[in-house]
């Protein structure tokens, strides 16, 4: 079988550069489609541990969707079910349709995984761990070379493909892995955690491929994060995990919102701190966060009339108040202590 030729395959004179990525996109279905459907899943590992609780989540074609959740909240275990390597205690998982621990062979042929640890052979070049990849996967030989070098080369790895990659550096390492794993086409991408050990600039270049990938060439795209603001900017849809369940999920601004965290950021001259935490008292709870800079807490834009009527007749210079808007991040420390005390009301 052959797959199909991949968009970014260069053409004849193509120089190698991010351009090459960037051919026109493919069909794949339309959007809207779910490409994946998990439903119930349970996973124990002997002898005691409930690594996913009754999870259920349909990912739509062409989304990109987060997994977030706290170390062991089961975010590797989804994936490794997706990918069908491991079996499930209960419920049921779905890939286009197909159970991918019977049609394993199938599925993980239309998926490329980006595992937390390495998958690169050490003692190869990135361009030999490449060719070898598409040995495995039977790739048509027809401008393979090429493709190989442009999918390094739009990683930024264009001048070291030859390198063996035991002396490449952990974000180069992880921009090899990705060339691997795009090298193959496919149609879905489970990427757990691809932003650990890059550099600003690599995060961000990852993001701009990520959202390439997905919303030009109509890849889906799951993808296992710790940075929430990551998430926020690149996800369509988040599911917040926490002890193998899902607590929280949908668009990231919407969930956000529904943080319901109000608070209100005052900016002041250093010297007026003291007046102005005598002026703002009972409104909220205070805290300086640097100085002349003070947060309150329970306080919202409704406020905010009242607060600088206060802190001016108070005598305080005030520079800036600002109602701060709920974040991801808010919600997820919310949930997060939530599920915390949980485990401490424990019996
Ligand atoms: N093969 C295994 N045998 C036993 N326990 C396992 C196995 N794989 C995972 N677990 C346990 O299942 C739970 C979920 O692990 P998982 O790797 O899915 O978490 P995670 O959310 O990906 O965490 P992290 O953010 O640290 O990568 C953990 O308690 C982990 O120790």
């Amino acid at each position: 079988m052959t797959l199909p030729r991949p968009p970014w395959a260069p053409v004849e004179g193509d120089i190698v550069t991010e351009a090459a990525l960037r051919r026109a996109p493919v069909d794949r279905g339309s959007d809207g489609e779910s490409v994946i459907e998990v439903s119930g899943l349970t996973k124990h590992f002997p002898p005691d541990v409930t690594a996913l609780d009754g999870v259920s989540l349909t990912v739509r074609r062409g989304s990109v969707v987060g997994l977030l959740g706290h170390n062991g909240a089961g975010k590797t275990t989804i994936l490794r079910h997706l990918a069908g390597l491991l079996a499930p205690t209960g419920g049921t998982v779905r890939v286009f349709g197909r159970d991918p621990l019977e049609h394993g062979a199938w599925v993980r042929r239309r998926l490329g995984m980006l595992p937390g640890t390495s998958i690169l052979d050490q003692r190869l070049t990135a361009r030999e761990n490449l060719r070898f990849a598409a040995e495995l996967f039977d790739l048509p030989p027809d401008g393979l070379e090429d493709r190989i070098a442009a999918m390094l080369g739009a990683l930024g790895l264009g001048d070291r493909l030859d390198e063996k990659v035991s002396g490449y550096s952990a974000g180069m390492r992880q921009r090899a892995t990705l060339a691997k794993v795009l090298l193959t086409d496919p149609e879905l991408l489970l990427l757990d955690e691809p932003s650990t050990a890059l550099d600003p600039v690599a995060q961000r270049e990852l993001r701009a491929l990520i959202r390439r990938v997905s919303r030009d060439e109509g890849r889906t795209v799951v993808i296992c994060t710790h940075d929430l603001a990551e998430a926020a900017a690149l996800c369509d849809d988040v599911v917040i995990l926490a002890r193998g369940q899902i607590v929280a999920e949908g668009n990231p601004s919407e969930l956000a919102a529904r943080a319901g965290h109000t608070a209100v950021d005052v900016e002041i001259a250093p010297d007026d701190e003291r007046a102005a935490l005598a002026a703002t008292e009972g409104r909220g709870t205070a805290a300086l966060e640097g100085p002349g800079r003070l947060r309150l807490e329970g306080v919202g834009r409704t406020d905010v009339p009242g607060l600088l009527r206060d802190l001016v007749t108070a005598g305080v210079d005030v520079y800036r108040v600002e109602p701060r808007a709920g974040t991801l991040e808010d919600l997820y420390l919310t949930l997060h202590a939530g599920a915390a005390r949980k485990i401490e009301e424990r019996p």
